[in-house]
């Protein structure tokens, strides 16, 4: 039987190479992508000595026309496509009123416009092969509720919420699953670079301080890792979730309540 494939975007590190890890062992054949080739190298040769059977390829989720190469990349190595998840991002840690045109042009670029991107590119595959499919993207709990410093981060998350519900509407007649994963706190790359910024911006915090702020508000009483989330991730992916369309659903250790 052809295996089930899938598409992780940003997966060379962080929540997306532990998305990539879990659908690898949920038997999917994974396409890993990122902007940062070496660390996709990197990430590629791991999984590969590990016997996984995985191809890379670099893109840039905010252009277009990558997303529909990659797409199109994973197609011609294995033949079809079945998930895409639209997991990489950005932030910004900037008060709102020094909020400027640079910084709304490159976390809507590749937080919003690039989940939309990568939405038209995989419907367009599904569409095309028939049967269906599922699109799942990386939302946040400040897709919910907006944080202080995060503002335009959080507006970007609530976009994503917006997009999964509009196209799992105008989707569902071709079978395509369209939901999205609304992660807490979780110690990846993307925590170390906002509590650096957090303690540039205000001197009376150290170092930690802000990721502490924000993970002592966890109900559950510890910080996410990438395997909370990759968890959600093969549940949206596997047939079990079928009956499920356009959610943004929390995975956040009880921190935000909708
Ligand atoms: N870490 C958290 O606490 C948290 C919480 C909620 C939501 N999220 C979301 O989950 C996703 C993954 O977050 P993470 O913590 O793993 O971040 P991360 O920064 O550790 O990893 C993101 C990956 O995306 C890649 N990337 C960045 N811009 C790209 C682009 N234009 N094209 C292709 N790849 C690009 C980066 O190179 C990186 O490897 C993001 O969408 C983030 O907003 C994270
Ligand atoms: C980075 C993120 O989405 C939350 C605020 O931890």
């Amino acid at each position: 039987m052809t295996e089930k494939v899938a598409i992780i975007t940003g997966s060379a590190g962080g929540l997306g190479k532990g998305i990539a890890e879990r659908l690898t062992n949920d038997g999917f054949d994974i396409v890993l992508h990122d902007i940062n080739q070496d660390l996709l190298n990197e990430t590629e040769a791991e999984f590969k000595d590990k016997g996984f059977k995985v191809t890379s390829f670099v893109g840039d989720v905010s252009k277009r026309e990558d997303q529909f190469a990659l797409v199109k990349h994973a197609v011609d190595t294995f033949g079809r496509l079945d998930v895409f998840v639209n997991n990489a991002g950005v932030e910004a840690v900037t008060p709102l009123m020094d909020i400027d045109q640079k910084e709304l042009s490159k976390l809507f670029s590749i937080n919003a416009f690039g989940m939309l991107f990568g939405t038209q590119a995989a419907a367009a595959q599904f569409i095309k092969q028939g049967g269906g499919g599922k699109i799942i993207s990386a939302s946040s709990i400040a897709g919910h509720e907006s944080y202080e410093m995060l503002g335009t981060y959080s507006a970007t998350k609530h976009v994503v919420r917006s997009f999964t519900q509009t196209a799992s509407k105008e989707l569902a007649k071709y079978k395509i699953n369209v939901n999205a994963y609304a992660p807490g706190v979780a110690k990846t790359k993307m925590w170390d670079r906002i509590d650096a910024e957090m303690v540039k911006q205000d001197p009376s915090l150290k170092p930690g301080d802000a990721f502490a702020k924000y993970t002592a508000e966890i109900s559950l009483g510890r910080y996410e890792v990438p395997t909370d989330v990759a968890n959600l991730v093969s549940f949206l992916a596997s047939p079990d979730s079928d009956y499920i369309t356009g959610q943004t659903i929390l995975v956040d250790g009880g921190m935000v309540y909708r």
